[in-house]
This record gives structure tokens, C-alpha cells and sequence, in this order.
């Protein structure tokens, strides 16, 4: 074609001046079209991301997303690299959110594109964890498994559990004056009798209750298969079927051990409470009672299917309630000796508006504004799931120019939205106020709006949690004093302001304080055991 072409062109330019220019306005049009066409090719190869580190061949940014604190390491790329930020480990595109209103607009606008759950091989199919409809994607499963939990626990519902968490709160009071130097453990016992009481009608009146380890191990043992490059079956998928008695395949034997966690976290305190309801001995109200009558009503015996769906979906909230709010608990001690100040204050609103001869109750909770915004601040000062729960996208889509390609894996980095000093001035500082503006000052977003997550993917629990923390605060400092803890020679051990650097969640390390009762009245606030 073109040897024609050119064989006209040059047979009419020896007729016509005129047509002497003839093939270079054909030329010009051809070539157009040619650089066109590799534009397009070079787009489809690579794809407007946003800025992002440069990684390297092959491997990408892995190496990059498998450093410690994460969270604040991609806070720190908002300076190179802005709010949205495009990571490839080997073949998954990821992308950091940096910022609350990008989250918003893609998380919750566009949630329905946005609210899968990216899974791992470890996580699903070796350890089995799949049951839990957190890691399910977005569908009818995952609806039918967490509507009665998002049911149980929804602001209408929450004032039938006033009483249970004012009970526990009171119980953690009495042993803390028993052993106040075994505070942790006191906390992590009076959560998990809460959320065992609410979900499965068993109190826990013991700390070496078989169920108080069982969810903290789960907790564990997701966290650390949910962690960038921890198994490398999840990058070199074959090696699943390497035997575990192969050397080196000791992922395949913490995999057994963790598939057994996995079935009697989902299983036993279910089949406990199942039996207790079957016989006529359960005395409460239980998320797992409600859900067995309900069925029986309909069917009448409990089908195996029921039992599978009701034991994931309680199994689930089991798992995600007792760390989460343990954790924000054990923040709010750590900032009432870090930062004294705030804690004399709330201790004055809680004199004032509540007296000294009755203890705080959550209906107490609208006169007690400072108290609320300590336990705001809390949220943000340490938010609990720091790198939020990572989403997976449906489709492609664009964001400002920028493509996200179908199943992308989404992470909303909720310490960078919660220590942007933009919206929180001086964020390692741990200031309720911010929360109680003057005249003429602005009100800072409330934490929550970022640390339980966004769009269809909320956490369902939010609402149980803030009453948790709230009440758990109140009743300790009405009758305790948290102060910095002595050594051996009676001098002050300041306080290390440290936290734990992986894993999904961020508890406080370990650090000493010294729990005295503020007076003798304090004490006789609390009723006989
Ligand atoms: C301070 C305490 C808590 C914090 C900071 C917290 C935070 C979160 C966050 C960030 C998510 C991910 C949301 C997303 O994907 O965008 C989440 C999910 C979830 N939370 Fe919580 N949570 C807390 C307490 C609880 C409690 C007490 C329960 C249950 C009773 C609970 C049950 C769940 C469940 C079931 C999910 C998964 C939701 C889904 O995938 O559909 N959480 N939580």
C-alpha cells in the first residue's frame, strides 16, 4: 500500500507545484496517528497512578511495606508523595490514603466498589480463618452474617447492655483494690466477661478463664498473618503444598495450630452457650440466645447451617470486640499518668456532676463533656487499628485523574488522618479540649469519624466500644487516683510513652503505674461483692 502511495505522490508532484506538498500533509496525518496509537499503548502499559515510591524491579514496594510502623512511614511520604499515594507489591497495586476526605469520597461515596476484603492464602486457606465474615467480600454472606451483630449492637439496642457493662465496670473497681498491680490483667478480664456476658451469656469471673486467652490468641495469630511478608506462601502461593514435615516448612506446622485456634475460637464458647440455652439453664439475653430462638421459632430444631452462621457470626464478634477495646483502655491509663493534668480535671467534672457517694453511670454521660472528650481523644491519641482494615476495590475506577484498577487493596491510614497536625495541632500531645472549643474556635473532627473505619466496612461494634471505654474510665477515676509509680529508693518512674509497632492493632507496651484509692469514701462507693 504505501509503495503505491508513494508511487502517486511522486507521479503528481512531477504535474503539479500545488500538489507538491500533498505528502507531507499525509505524512503529518499518518504519523499523528501513529504517535496516538503508541500514546495509547504506553497508557495501557502504565496507567496514570498516583506519585509513589519507586520500588524496585519485580518485587516492587514490598520490601518497603514490610517496615515497622508503617503508618507513620507512610504519614511521612505525604510530604514526597501527597495524600494518595500508589504502592505495587509484586502484582497488587495498592494505594494509601493519607487523607479523611479522600477516604470518604472513596471508601463511603463510592463504597459499593470499595468494601471487598483483600484475603491471603495463610489467612483463608491454612489457618482457615475464612468463617469470619471480616474477611469475607462484600455480599450476601457477609450481610446475612454481620446484620443481627450490627442489630445487637446498634445505639437503639445498647441501653439493654447498660447494666451488664456497669456491672463489670464495678467488678474491675473491686479488683483493683484487691491487686492493682495486676491492672492489665484486671482490664483484659472485665472486657472479655462484657463481651462474653453480651454475646454468649457467660460471665467471666476469673482471669485464667479458658476464654480470655482464646480470643487474645486468635487476635494474635490473625495479626501476624495479616502482617506485609510474614509467610512467604502468601507471595509464592505453591509452597501450600509443601508437607510440614519438609525443612523449613514450619509455616505449614504454625498453620495446624493456628486451624485448631481457629475452630475452638469459632466453636467452643458457642457450643457452651448453645447448650446452656438447649437445656433451659441460660439466664440472659445473649447476642448468640436471641439468634437460636429466633431460628427455633422458624424451624424449630437448629439446623447445621444455623449453627454455622450464628457460631461465625458470634464467633467474629467474640474476636474483634475483647482486643480492640483492651487496648484503647489500656491508652487511657497510659495518658492519665503521661499527661496528670487531664486526669485531675476529669476527676473534678466527675465530683462535681456526680457527687461522692454514688459512682458514674453511662446515663451521667451528657453532664460529663470533659469526660467524653478524654475518651474521644483517646481514639485519637492511639487509635487502636492504626493502618485501619485494609479494602479491596471491585472495579476500575479513577480518583482525581489517577486510575485504581479492579482489585486494588485499599489502606486508609487512620494514624495519618488522626496525627495530621493541620486538623489536631501538636498530635502527640493528649488534649481533650480540643474537642471543647471556646468562642470562636474551631471544632476539631471527632476521632471516631476515622478510628472505626469508613463506608459499608464500619465497625459494627463502635458504639459498645465508646460506652466501654467510657464507663471503664469514669468508675476508675471516681475511685482511684492512676499515678506514676515509685522504684526501690521512692523516686518517680517516668513513664515510657511507647506502643507496640506491628501487627493490625496498637496496644501500649507494658509500663508501671502505681493505682490508689482516692479516699476511704471512694472505696465504700463500691457495693458488696
Ligand atoms: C476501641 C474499640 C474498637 C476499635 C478502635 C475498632 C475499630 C475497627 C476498625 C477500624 C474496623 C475496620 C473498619 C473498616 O473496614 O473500614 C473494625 C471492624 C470491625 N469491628 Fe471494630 N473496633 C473496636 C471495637 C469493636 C467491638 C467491641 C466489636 C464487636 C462487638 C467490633 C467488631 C468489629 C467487626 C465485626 C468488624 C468487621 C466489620 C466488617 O468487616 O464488616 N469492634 N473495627
Amino acid at each position: 500500500d504505501s509503495d503505491i502511495r508513494t508511487q502517486i505522490f511522486w507521479s503528481c508532484s512531477k504535474h503539479s507545484k500545488m500538489l507538491n506538498i500533498l505528502p507531507t500533509w499525509i505524512d503529518c496525518i499518518v504519523l499523528m496517528i501513529v504517535f496516538s496509537w503508541l500514546k495509547l499503548l504506553q497508557q495501557r502499559k502504565s496507567p496514570n497512578y498516583p506519585p509513589g515510591p519507586k520500588g524496585y524491579p519485580l518485587i516492587g514496594n514490598m520490601l518497603e511495606m514490610m517496615v515497622s510502623e508503617m503508618w507513620e512511614v507512610a504519614r511521612k511520604w505525604r510530604s514526597s508523595y501527597g495524600e494518595f499515594i500508589y504502592l505495587k507489591s509484586l502484582n497488587q497495586t495498592v494505594f494509601v490514603i493519607n487523607s479523611y476526605e479522600i477516604a470518604v469520597e472513596l471508601l463511603e461515596k463510592r463504597s459499593l466498589n470499595y468494601s471487598d476484603r483483600p484475603s491471603t492464602i495463610t489467612l483463608s486457606e491454612l489457618q482457615q480463618w475464612d468463617w469470619a465474615f471480616t474477611m469475607k467480600p462484600y455480599g450476601e454472606e457477609w450481610r446475612r452474617l454481620r446484620a443481627p451483630l450490627q442489630k445487637f449492637f446498634d445505639p437503639a439496642n445498647l441501653a439493654q447492655l447498660d447494666n451488664v457493662l456497669e456491672y463489670e465496670a464495678e467488678k474491675l473497681l473491686h479488683n483493683l483494690i484487691r491487686s492493682p498491680g495486676d491492672y492489665e490483667m484486671h482490664v483484659r478480664t472485665a472486657v472479655a466477661s462484657f463481651i462474653m456476658t453480651t454475646i454468649y451469656g457467660h460471665e467471666v469471673t476469673t482471669s485464667d478463664d479458658p476464654s480470655v486467652n482464646l480470643a487474645k490468641e486468635g487476635v494474635e495469630q490473625v495479626s501476624l498473618a495479616l502482617r506485609p511478608g510474614e509467610y512467604l506462601v502468601d507471595i509464592l502461593p505453591w509452597l501450600k503444598y509443601v508437607p510440614k514435615w519438609f525443612p523449613g516448612a514450619g509455616f505449614q506446622v504454625i498453620a495446624e495450630r493456628a486451624a485448631k485456634l481457629s475452630h475452638d475460637t469459632r466453636r467452643l464458647p458457642f457450643i457452651e452457650a448453645r447448650d446452656k440455652i438447649i437445656s433451659g439453664k441460660s439466664t440472659s439475653s445473649s447476642l448468640t440466645e436471641q439468634e437460636i430462638e429466633r431460628c427455633q421459632k422458624v424451624g424449630g430444631l437448629l439446623s447445621e447451617e444455623d449453627e454455622d452462621r450464628i457460631s461465625s457470626m458470634s464467633g467474629v464478634g467474640y474476636l474483634a470486640g475483647g482486643d480492640t477495646s483492651f487496648a484503647a483502655i489500656m491508652s487511657l491509663l497510659l495518658a492519665m499518668i503521661a499527661f496528670p493534668e487531664v486526669q485531675k480535671r476529669a476527676q473534678a467534672e466527675i465530683d462535681e456532676v456526680v457527687g461522692t457517694d454514688r459512682l458514674p453511670k453511662l446515663s451521667d454521660r451528657m453532664q460529663l463533656p470533659y469526660c467524653m472528650a478524654m475518651c474521644k481523644e483517646v481514639n485519637r491519641w492511639n487509635p487502636v487499628i492504626p493502618f485501619g482494615l485494609a479494602h479491596l476495590s471491585k472495579r476500575d475506577d479513577t480518583y482525581n485523574g489517577y486510575f485504581i484498577p479492579a482489585k486494588s487493596i485499599m489502606l486508609p491510614n487512620q494514624w495519618a488522618m488522626l496525627h495530621d497536625p493541620e486538623e489536631y495541632p501538636e498530635p502527640s500531645i493528649f488534649r481533650p479540649e480540643r474537642f471543647l472549643p471556646g468562642i470562636g474556635e474551631r471544632v476539631q473532627r471527632d476521632p471516631a469519624k476515622v478510628a472505626f473505619g469508613f463506608g459499608r466496612r464500619i465497625c459494627p461494634g463502635r458504639f459498645m466500644a465508646e460506652n466501654t471505654v467510657f464507663i471503664m474510665a469514669v468508675q476508675i477515676l471516681a475511685v482511684f487516683d492512676i499515678c506514676k509509680a515509685l522504684n526501690d529508693k521512692g523516686e518517680v518512674i517516668e513513664p515510657e510513652v511507647k506502643f507496640t509497632h506491628d501487627g493490625v492493632a496498637r496496644y501500649p507496651l507494658p509500663f508501671e503505674c502505681a493505682i490508689k484509692p482516692r479516699s476511704r469514701e471512694a472505696i465504700e462507693l463500691l457495693r458488696e461483692e
